[in-house]
C-alpha cells in the first residue's frame, strides 16, 4: 500500500508535480515511489544532461563567491541528495551527515548546560549512550519515561524541558509512541522545546513525523534510505528555517557532512525505497504471523493485539520491515540465531538482506544489564530484520532453526509444528529419556584428521604390497553438537552444503545384527542394515547428492552400530580443507572424523584427563608434556579402536579399502603398510618412517572428477580376469597388448613391492646423501607411476601435469597419488629447486586450469580439542574470533559486545584459508 502525498497538506517542497492540464482533467500529485525515482532539481541542472547526479570528488571549488568553496561547508553532489531526501520527506530542508549518530549528535548540540531532555526508555543503545554523555558532560539533565503512554510524558513537562526525543516504533520491542499526542501536549507548555523523531525504523515512506508535529526529524540512512549496507549516512529533515540554519552551522563547524560519494550511493539507494520498502514489510507480516501463530511472543505492529497499534496506524502507512520475538530461555535464542543459515547474524538493519539478531549482546550491549532489565527489554529476545529475499526462503530457513533448536516439535496430533515451550521441552526430555528413546549430551565435540599423499604403492596396497604415504597438512573437520529434538542430523558443508536430519525412532534399530558393547565390527559390513538405512532413512535423499547420500549412509551405519543403547540426539557438521574425492584421502579423514565423533558421543571411547604438570625442583614453574608440544595425547588403543571403525565407514565409502588411508588419518606420520593376508610382504601391519618430514612436495589437483571405489574394483577387475580383459574394461588410458600377458598384474604388484621396499631403504640409510636420496626417490616415483598407467588408472590430465613437470627447466618427477582416474598428482620438490622456478612452474599449471598447492607431510594424526580446556579459553577464542571474520561491527561498539555464541555458526562460516588457524585457536587439540 503506497502512500500518496497527502493532498491537504500543501507541499512545502518544490515537488515535481506536473500542472493539471485542464480544469477537467487535474492531474494528481506524483506518488510516493515515483518522487524516489525521480531526482531532479530545477535549480541545478547539469550541463551535460546527465541521468545520474555527478559525483563532485572535489574538496575545494575555484573562484570567489560562487555556491561552492569547500565541501565540508557544501558540495553540489550533496545539495543535490539533500534537495532529493527534502522532497520525498515532504519537508522544506534536508541536512546529510556521516552517520545516524551524527544526525544526532548535531541535534543535540542546540542543547546547553541545565536544559532538560524526555526521552524515550526502549531507545537504540548508541542514542542512550549519546544521551549518558551529553549528561555526564554537558550538563542536560535527561528523563527516560515509556512513551508509549504520553500521560506519562506529562510530569516530567517543566519550563527547562528544550527537547523530547522519540522513536516510534522502538527498536527493539515495537513500541508504539503517540507522536501526535506527545507533540500537542510539549508545544502547549512549552512552545520553545523541539520535538525530535529517530524515524529510522519507518524511513519518510512510512511515517512522517514532521506532518505530525515532530520539529526535526532523523534517520540512520545506513538503513532504509541506502538499503544496501554499503555506507553510513544521516540525514535530517525539519521545516523550520531557524532549525535548519543552525544545524547547517553546526555541521560546518564540526565537519561531519556526508562525502560526495556516499551521497552519490544514497540517492542511487532512495529510487528504490519504496519498492524495497513494500517487500519488506510484506514479508515481516507473514514472518511475524508465522511465529506468532507457534505460539511465541511476537512485537510487531501488524500482529492484531499489537499495544499502539491503532495509533501506529494513525501516524503511518505500514508496519515496517523489523520484528521480535521471545523464546522464554536466552540458551534457547542463541541456538536458535546461531541456527540460522540465511538469515545473516547482524547488527543494524534496513538492509535487502535479512539479518537475525540477539540485541542484549549485540546491539543494545552498551545498556548495562541492569538498566536493561528495568527498561524491560528481555535477554532472549531475538530481532528479526527482514530483507528482499523469497518469504518461503526466509520461513523455511528459520523453522529449521528453531526446530534444530528444539524451539518448536511437530505435534503429530495438529499435524503442525508448535512451540516447546520450556518446561514441556524439560517434561519431554525426561518423559522420553524415561522410555529410553533418546538422550540428550550436553558435550560438544570437535575433532579433525588430516588427508594423505600415497607415495608409493596405492592400488597394489590393496592386493597385500606396501604402500609408503604421509598425512599432508590439509584436514577434514567435524563438529558434533547437541539437539534435544529426538533427531539426528549431518551437515555436510563440502557437498554442496547438504543438511539432513532424520527422527531418531524412526531408523531401523533392529535390522541386521547388533554388535555388543566393547566388541569389534566383524570384517564384512552387515549388508542387512546397509539395505535397511538405503530403503529407510536415506529413500528420499535424491540420487544427484549421491556423494552426500553416501557418506550419510557411512554415517547412518556407524551411528546405529554404535547408538543402540544411547540413542544420542545431535547435529554433526564436517568440512575439510583438503579437496574432495581428489585422491588424498577425504573419505578416510571424514570416516575418522565421524567414527571419532561417534565413539565419544556414544562413550565407546573417552580421553583420559591430562596428567598433572611435572614440577621442576629447582624451578616452581610447572612444565606439562615438552615432547611434541604436548600434543600427543590420544592413547594409542583408542586410536586403534577409532582406526578399526574408520575403516569400517572407509568400506562403506570405497567397497574394498586397503586400509592405508584411515591408517595414515588416524595414526599421522609417514607409514610404511601393508595389508594383511597376501603373500607380496611376509610382514604385515603398519610401521612408521622417518627421513619423511623434511621432503617437501607439490600437489596438483586435476580437478577431474573420479571415484575410488569404481577404480579400485577395476584394477581389483583386471587383477582377477588377467588375460581375458577386453580393451574396453581398461578404465581411462588405453593400455598396450601387453595385457594378454596372464601373469602382467601380479608382475606390476611385484614391481611396485620393490619399488616401496627400495623407497624405505632409501629413507632409512644413513649414508645415502640428501642429493641421493631425492634422486632415487624421483626414479621410483616414475617407475611407480609408469606401473599406474599399466593398470589403466592415470588419466590424460595427470599425464599432462606429469609432462610440465618433468619439462625442462623443471626436470621434476611426478606421479598420480590416491586412487588416480584424475584427482591429485605429487611431486618431489628437491631442496635446491629455486623459489622462482616454483613460482613460475605453478604459474604454469594454473594456466593449464590445474590447482598447484605445496604441502607439507607427516604431520599429526586424528585431534579431538580437548574437553578439558578451561571452559573460558574456548568461549574467549570464539568472541575474538568470530566477529572479525563474520559480524559486521556494531551499531554500537560495545564494550561488552559478545559475538555470535555458537561455535556450530563460526564454524560453517570461516573461509577455508583461515579455517585451519580459526580451529586451532579454539582450545587445547590432543592428538594421536
Ligand atoms: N568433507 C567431506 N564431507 C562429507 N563427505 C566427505 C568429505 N570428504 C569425503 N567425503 C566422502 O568421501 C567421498 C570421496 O571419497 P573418494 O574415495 O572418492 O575420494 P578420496 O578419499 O578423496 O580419494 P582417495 O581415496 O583416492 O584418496 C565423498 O564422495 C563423500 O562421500
Ligand atoms: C587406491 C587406494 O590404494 C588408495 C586410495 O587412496 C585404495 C586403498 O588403498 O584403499
Amino acid at each position: 500500500m503506497a502512500p500518496t502525498i497527502d493532498a491537504k497538506v500543501p507541499p512545502i517542497h518544490d515537488l515535481p508535480t506536473p500542472e493539471p492540464e485542464s480544469p477537467l482533467r487535474a492531474r494528481k500529485p506524483y506518488r510516493f515511489s515515483t518522487l524516489c525515482a525521480t531526482v531532479e532539481n530545477p535549480d541545478m541542472k547539469d550541463q551535460h544532461g546527465s541521468s545520474a547526479v555527478p559525483i563532485y570528488q572535489s574538496a575545494t571549488f575555484k573562484g570567489v563567491g560562487n555556491a561552492y568553496d569547500y565541501s565540508r561547508s557544501g558540495n553540489p553532489t550533496r545539495s543535490h541528495l539533500e534537495h532529493h531526501v527534502a522532497k520525498i520527506s515532504s519537508a522544506a530542508h534536508a541536512l546529510t551527515v556521516a552517520s545516524g549518530m551524527a544526525a544526532l549528535d548535531i541535534i543535540l548540540r542546540m542543547l546547553k548546560p541545565g536544559d532538560e531532555v524526555i526521552a524515550g526508555d526502549d531507545l537504540y543503545g548508541g542514542t542512550n549512550r549519546l544521551l549518558t554523555y551529553i549528561r555526564s558532560h554537558g550538563g542536560v539533565v535527561v528523563h527516560h519515561v515509556d512513551t508509549t503512554n504520553p500521560a506519562s510524558v506529562v510530569p516530567l513537562i517543566h519550563p527547562k524541558t528544550r527537547m523530547v526525543l522519540l522513536e516510534s516504533p522502538t527498536n527493539p520491542l515495537l513500541k508504539i509512541a503517540d507522536i501526535a499526542a506527545i507533540s500537542k501536549d510539549i508545544k502547549e507548555r512549552v512552545p520553545d522545546a523541539i520535538v525530535v523523531v529517530d524515524n529510522t525504523m519507518m524511513s519518510p515512506y512510512l511515517q512522517r513525523p514532521l506532518e505530525h508535529g515532530a520539529d526535526i526529524v532523523y534517520d540512520s540512512a545506513t538503513k532504509y534510505l541506502s538499503g544496501h549496507h554499503d555506507l553510513m549516512a544521516g540525514v535530517i529533515t525539519c521545516n523550520r528555517d531557524d532549525l535548519h540554519k543552525q544545524m547547517a552551522f553546526t555541521i560546518n563547524s564540526v565537519g561531519n557532512a556526508l562525502a560526495p560519494n556516499d551521497c552519490f550511493l544514497l540517492l542511487r539507494g532512495t529510487k528504490t525505497l519504496a519498492l524495497r520498502m513494500d517487500r519488506q514489510q510484506a514479508t515481516s507480516q507473514l514472518v511475524a504471523t508465522y511465529l506468532h501463530d507457534l505460539g511465541f511472543p511476537t512485537y510487531y505492529p501488524g500482529l492484531p493485539g499489537h499495544p499502539g497499534r491503532e495509533i501506529h496506524a494513525r501516524i503511518a502507512s505500514g508496519n515496517g520491515a523489523v520484528l521480535s520475538f521471545v523464546t522464554g530461555n536466552k540458551e534457547l535464542s542463541e541456538c536458535i540465531v546461531g541456527g540460522a543459515r540465511l538469515w545473516g547474524i547482524s547488527v543494524s538493519f534496513g538492509c535487502v538482506n535479512s539479518l537475525i539478531s540477539m540485541p542484549c549482546v549485540m546491539s543494545h550491549a552498551s545498556i548495562d544489564p541492569a538498566t536493561r532489565a528495568a527498561r524491560g527489554l528481555p535477554e532472549d529476545l531475538i530481532r528479526l530484520c527482514v530483507g528482499i529475499e523469497d518469504p518461503a526462503d526466509l520461513i523455511d530457513d528459520l523453522e529449521h532453526a528453531l526446530i534444530d533448536a528444539g524451539a518448536i516439535a511437530f505435534d503429530t496430533q495438529q499435524n503442525k509444528y508448535s512451540r516447546l515451550m520450556a518446561s514441556t521441552n524439560e517434561q519431554l526430555n525426561r518423559a522420553v529419556q524415561k522410555l529410553g528413546l533418546f538422550e540428550p549430551d550436553e558435550q560438544e565435540w570437535f575433532v579433525s584428521a588430516p588427508g594423505k599423499i600415497i607415495l608409493f604403492g596405492e592400488h597394489a596396497v590393496v592386493h597385500g604390497v606396501t604402500a609408503i604415504a604421509a598425512s599432508v597438512d590439509l584436514r577434514c573437520y567435524g563438529l558434533a553438537t547437541p539437539r534435544n529434538d529426538g533427531k539426528v542430523s549431518v551437515h555436510l558443508a563440502d557437498i554442496d552444503n547438504f543438511y539432513h536430519e532424520w527422527d531418531i525412532a524412526a531408523l531401523p534399530w533392529n535390522a541386521g545384527t547388533r554388535i555388543a558393547a566393547g566388541e569389534e565390527h566383524p570384517d564384512v559390513l552387515d549388508q542387512v542394515l546397509m539395505d535397511a538405512i538405503s530403503a529407510g532413512p536415506l529413500s528420499n535423499i535424491d540420487d544427484t547428492a549421491k556423494h552426500a547420500k553416501t557418506a550419510s549412509l557411512a554415517f547412518l551405519y556407524m551411528y546405529i552400530q554404535l547408538g543402540r543403547d544411547r540413542l544420542p540426539s545431535f547435529n554433526f557438521t564436517v568440512r575439510a580443507t583438503l579437496p574432495v574425492g581428489a585422491g588424498l584421502g577425504s573419505s578416510a579423514s571424514f570416516s575418522t572424523c565421524a567414527a571419532t565423533a561417534l565413539l565419544l558421543i556414544n562413550r565407546a571411547i573417552s580421553l583420559p584427563p591430562p596428567p598433572a604438570p611435572s614440577t621442576d625442583p629447582e624451578d616452581s614453574a610447572p612444565h606439562v608434556h615438552i615432547s611434541h608440544q604436548g600434543r600427543r595425547f590420544i592413547p594409542q588403543g583408542i586410536a586403534e579402536r577409532v582406526n578399526k571403525w574408520a575403516f569400517v565407514s572407509e568400506k562403506i565409502l570405497h567397497g574394498n579399502p586397503s586400509g592405508v588411508d584411515n591408517s595414515v588419518s588416524v595414526f599421522g606420520g609417514a607409514l610404511a603398510y601393508t595389508r594383511a593376508g597376501f603373500g607380496f610382504n611376509s610382514k604385515s601391519g603398519m610401521e612408521q618412517i622417518q627421513g619423511f618430514k623434511s621432503l617437501k612436495f607439490l600437489l596438483t589437483n586435476s580437478k577431474v572428477p573420479r571415484d575410488t571405489k569404481k577404480l579400485v574394483a577395476g584394477v581389483g577387475a583386471l587383477k582377477a580376469s588377467v588375460g581375458r580383459v577386453p580393451r574396453a574394461c581398461f578404465l581411462r588410458l588405453t593400455v598396450c597388448d601387453e595385457m594378454k600377458e596372464p601373469d602382467l598384474v601380479d608382475g606390476i604388484l611385484k614391481s611396485i613391492q620393490n619399488i616401496s621396499d627400495e623407497a624405505r631403504r632409501a629413507l632409512a640409510d644413513p649414508e645415502l646423501s640428501r642429493a641421493e636420496l631425492l634422486s632415487a626417490l624421483s626414479t621410483l616415483i616414475n617407475e611407480n607411476h609408469q606401473h599406474l598407467v599399466v593398470l589403466g588408472v592415470s588419466h590424460p590430465s595427470l599425464e599432462t601435469i606429469r609432462a610440465t613437470t618433468a619439462a625442462p627447466p623443471y626436470a621434476l618427477s611426478t606421479k598420480l597419488t590416491g586412487a588416480g582416474g584424475g584427482g591429485c598428482a605429487v611431486t618431489l620438490v628437491p631442496d635446491d629447486f629455486q623459489a622462482e622456478s616454483l613460482e613460475s612452474l605453478t604459474g604454469a599449471l594454473v594456466n593449464e586450469t590445474f590447482v598447484p598447492y605445496l604441502t607439507a607431510v607427516g604431520g599429526s594424526g586424528l585431534g579431538v580439542l580437548s574437553p578439558y580446556s578451561p571452559p573460558n579459553l574456548r568461549q574467549t577464542q570464539l568472541q575474538t574470533v568470530v566477529p572479525s571474520g563474520q559480524v559486521t561491527p556494531p551499531e554500537t561498539p560495545a564494550e561488552t559486545a559478545g559475538s555470535d555464541p555458537s561455535l556450530r555458526l563460526a564454524f560453517v562460516k570461516q573461509s577455508v584459508p583461515e579455517l585451519a588457524q580459526w580451529v586451532d585457536g579454539l582450545g587445547r587439540w590432543l592428538y594421536v
